[in-house]
């Protein structure tokens, strides 16, 4: 029984890839202190034919689904002409396979295999820093990941396959700038050209072309057409270190003296050198993207790299841009969509250390920033930091790891910061840097409730035409719009009623494949599910007893078509998933929301993020109540962050802004809380509460995901899982505990059955031989099942 090849999750093990009996490497593997141990590969039965000394092998890690690292020979003529990183090709199974050099492997302490040597280095220097070698290996560790399999994820396309190392262009990159500081009215007639030209304004004036082409499809023949009209022109860069191009651009002449004491605070431990991690704790627009500037300006100067992770590239181009007017080409901008030649491109500047600033998202994690010295994690509280498939790790974490293995300054930034990065600030391992007033003495918006159990308008009977505005909303609104002033409309839903319910019967209309409600698309005329993404025709009456629907339950949609029939000459606009569909008109609605072309914009939570809009000087909260309720221990943390963010883009130019917040739990603690920017009180109350409940930051979670095909037998592994880890349970001193199993809180998504387990412990040593038991168990998992380990989970659901 190859008893370690088991077939992670979502990781089956391809035809033929097992490697073959006498064949197979020695496997080295690492506990979780890091001290390499090597163990006799149980497929292996051959006796030792080679004895070699250390010097002539090499622990090689293999890209292929298969975990641990591998023990090569290293043939005569590579002695001494490898180094670690390395892209090599090495003999696996019954084929070849590419692999990556991580440094010298120790003899073997029992022999028992025939050694095989590394065929061919792929490339002169290796593609992999030290250091980030060092951060790859602790991820596939804590995230029971292949090694192999993270780097080529962490890989630019051109590097992640075995083929000899290509050059991605010489160190020339083609940007285009803006001849122009505003979109010219001669320009009104020709959108495409306008969303384009807007674009690159919006990012800061230039931009290499292949982020514009990436970020707004066909901008390449648009860009030609605004060339010959003198709206932009086309340069050619040739990058070199150290050479700073682009102008500096809205670099404020004074910091506040929040702001100045944080910039020293982080300057001197640049200075200092050696790993030290912030939390950055400042209010919403207390100007905490100023301070990241500096600290990385300072950071350059010293000729050391810095590497800047955001949630959202697209929603948030004004960030982008304040980089890329600050350090020009030093700046590499890393996003999901990159071409495989970009990614290329940009993975080789950063590594010859052409070009030393990193920007970029969740991945970004992996760029191997050279001689890194400061590490910024902004809006660390941000779910989307944590990647909810595959390779499941979260990056802010990783950041800290990272920033310690380098030696760095780790800096986590949010208004809201996360209780984990919090009860890091408590214990003392991470120094706190608070910013608590907004730049230039602005202040925080004044926050009303508005209680929907009295003020609820009645007006209509509890059918879709039930106004969901209350009067002093409206009024509110009516007011902002009357002085010029911009509102935003938060609802963390869309569509446009989310439940649709038989008068007679009461069933409510739910997705075939889904447990879930199916949400009414006024626009398209369809009912949508949300999580497998079928639609189709409204139903006129009830599948059960043709009993006349409902529509209840209110989504962005209807939020949207209220404001329009109530502020007719209000200029009203939507933002989310709906809306936005591409990333040319997400950037054209922002674009023209920072013009103030729109007075009214609703949204989901993609209006709550890091946005600078200094008209807008009114956000409402439709309903507060719509995510109080998931089942999810994170639920009220989540609440208050969103609140608290959808309420600091209030009031951040010079006029000052209100909120009003509608609710039906006005005694909820995180609404409680949010009314009186309480954010201290909050989180000392929800993490009294974690403590007592024994959850995160005050324990280590690992949740143990099945999707099955079949209900029964779905339920038959989750409960074989279960009972071996009951089996092996420590004394109940250790402290580890097992929910479960039970049926995930959606239980059937795409059809298929959703079951799981929860590990909770105090340590993740503790959790780690569990985790193992049944990571070897799941090499007996039936296929029609699929099993994930998911170690500090995010959403629950
Ligand atoms: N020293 C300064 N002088 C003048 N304006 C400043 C200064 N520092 C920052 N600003 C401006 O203040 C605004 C708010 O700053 P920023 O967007 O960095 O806030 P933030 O702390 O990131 O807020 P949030 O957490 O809400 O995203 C920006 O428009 C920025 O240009
Ligand atoms: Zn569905």
């Amino acid at each position: 029984m190859e008893q370690e090849h088991f077939a992670l999750g979502g990781f089956p093990r391809a035809q033929g890839e097992a490697p073959s009996r006498g064949s197979i490497p020695l496997r080295t593997r690492r506990t979780e202190v890091g001290r390499e141990v090597s163990q006799r590969d149980p497929a292996a039965t051959v006796r030792p034919v080679v004895s070699a000394t250390p010097a002539q092998l090499a622990s090689v890690a293999v890209g292929r689904p298969v975990r641990g690292e591998f023990t090569y020979l290293v043939p005569e003529a590579l002695a001494g002409n490898l180094a670690p990183g390395q892209r090599v090709l090495v003999p696996f199974g019954r084929g070849m396979a590419l692999g990556f050099y991580l440094g010298p492997a120790n003899a073997p302490v029992e022999g028992g295999v025939r050694l095989k040597p590394i065929q061919r280095v792929l490339e002169d220097s290796p593609s992999l820093p030290k250091d980030l070698i060092a951060l790859l290996r602790f991820t596939a560790e804590h995230y029971r990941y292949p090694l192999g399999e993270v780097i080529r994820g962490a890989l630019p396309p051109g590097l992640s396959t075995a083929v000899d190392e290509k050059e991605a262009r010489p160190d020339i990159q083609f940007f285009v700038e803006a001849l122009v500081t505003e979109v010219p009215p001669a320009l009104a007639r020709a959108p495409a050209q306008a969303a384009v030209l807007q674009y690159l304004l919006a990012v800061g004036g230039r931009a290499p072309l292949d982020e514009v082409t990436h970020a707004i499809p066909g901008a390449r023949e648009t860009l030609k057409k605004l060339a010959t009209r003198k709206f932009v022109k086309w340069v050619e860069v040739t990058l070199q270190p150290g050479v700073r191009e682009g102008l500096v651009q809205n670099r404020p002449d004074r910091l506040t003296p929040e702001q100045a004491l944080a910039v020293k605070e982080l300057q001197g431990a640049v200075d200092v050198g050696g790993f030290q991690p912030y939390l950055l704790h400042g209010v919403t627009g207390s100007g905490k993207t100023e301070v990241y500037l500096r600290a990385v300006e300072h950071t350059l100067a010293r000729g050391l790299g810095s590497l800047v992770l955001v949630p959202e590239i697209a929603l948030t181009p004004q960030l982008v841009g304040r980089f890329r007017s600050r350090f020009g080409g030093d700046v590499a901008v890393l996003h999901s969509g990159l071409k495989d030649r970009e990614r290329l491109f940009h993975w080789q500047a950063l590594r010859k250390g052409t070009v030393k600033i990193a920007v970029g998202v969740r991945s970004a994690v992996f760029a191997p920033v050279e001689h890194l010295g400061l590490i910024v994690v902004d809006e660390e509280h941000d779910p989307s930091f944590k990647q909810d498939e595959k390779l499941r790790y979260q990056a802010r974490d990783l950041a800290v790891v990272r920033g310690k293995q380098a030696s760095a300054v780790v800096v986590l930034g949010s208004a809201t910061p996360s209780l984990e990065t919090l009860q890091n600030t408590r214990s003392g391992r991470y120094k706190l840097i608070e910013l608590k007033n907004r730049v230039d003495d602005r202040p925080m918006p004044t926050i009303n409730l508005v209680d929907l159990r009295v003020e609820r308008p009645r007006e209509g009977q509890v059918t879709e035409e039930a106004p969901i505005l209350s009067p002093q909303m409206l009024q509110a609104m009516e007011e902002t719009v009357t002085k010029g002033q911009q509102v935003i409309l938060f609802l963390n839903r869309r569509g446009h009623s989310t439940i649709l319910l038989c008068e007679v019967c009461g069933l409510s209309l739910k997705c075939h494949d889904c447990d879930v409600c199916m949400t009414h698309h006024r626009s398209q005329n369809r009912v949508v599910c949300h999580y497998c993404g079928v639609a189709f025709p409204v139903p006129n009456a009830c599948r059960e007893c043709t009993g006349p629907l409902l529509k209840l339950g209110i989504g962005t949609e209807r939020v949207e078509a209220e404001v329009l029939e109530r502020m007719p000459h209000a200029r009203v606009a939507r933002l989310d998933r709906d809306s936005a569909t591409s990333a040319e008109k997400l950037t054209e609605l922002l674009a023209s929301f920072a013009r103030r072309e729109i007075d009214v914009l609703v949204g989901t939570q993609m209006v709550a993020k890091g946005h600078d809009f200094p008209g807008v000087t009114l956000v409402c909260v439709v309903m507060a109540d719509t995510s109080l309720a998931i089942p999810d221990f994170r639920a009220a943390e989540r609440t208050f962050h969103l609140l608290t963010q959808v309420a600091g883009r209030a009031g951040r130019g010079k006029d000052p802004g209100r909120v009003l917040v509608q609710t039906y739990n006005p005694d909820a603690e995180p609404v409680r809380r949010m009314l009186a920017h309480d954010f201290d009180g909050f989180s000392k109350q929800e993490l009294e509460w974690r403590k007592a409940l024994a959850y995160p930051p005050f324990a280590r979670m690992a949740a143990v995901r099945l999707e099955g095909e079949h209900p029964e037998q779905t339920a038959g592994v989750a409960r074989f899982l279960g009972n071996l880890v009951g089996r092996h349970m420590p004394p109940a001193s250790a402290g580890v505990r097992l929910l479960g199993p039970a049926l995930a809180p959606i239980a059937r998504i795409r059809g298929k059955t959703r079951w799981q387990l929860l590990l909770k412990a105090p340590t993740h040593a503790a959790l780690a031989p569990l985790l193992a038991r049944l990571e070897a168990a799941l090499a007996d998992v039936p296929n029609g099942v699929k099993v994930v380990i998911d170690v500090d989970p995010g959403a629950m659901l």
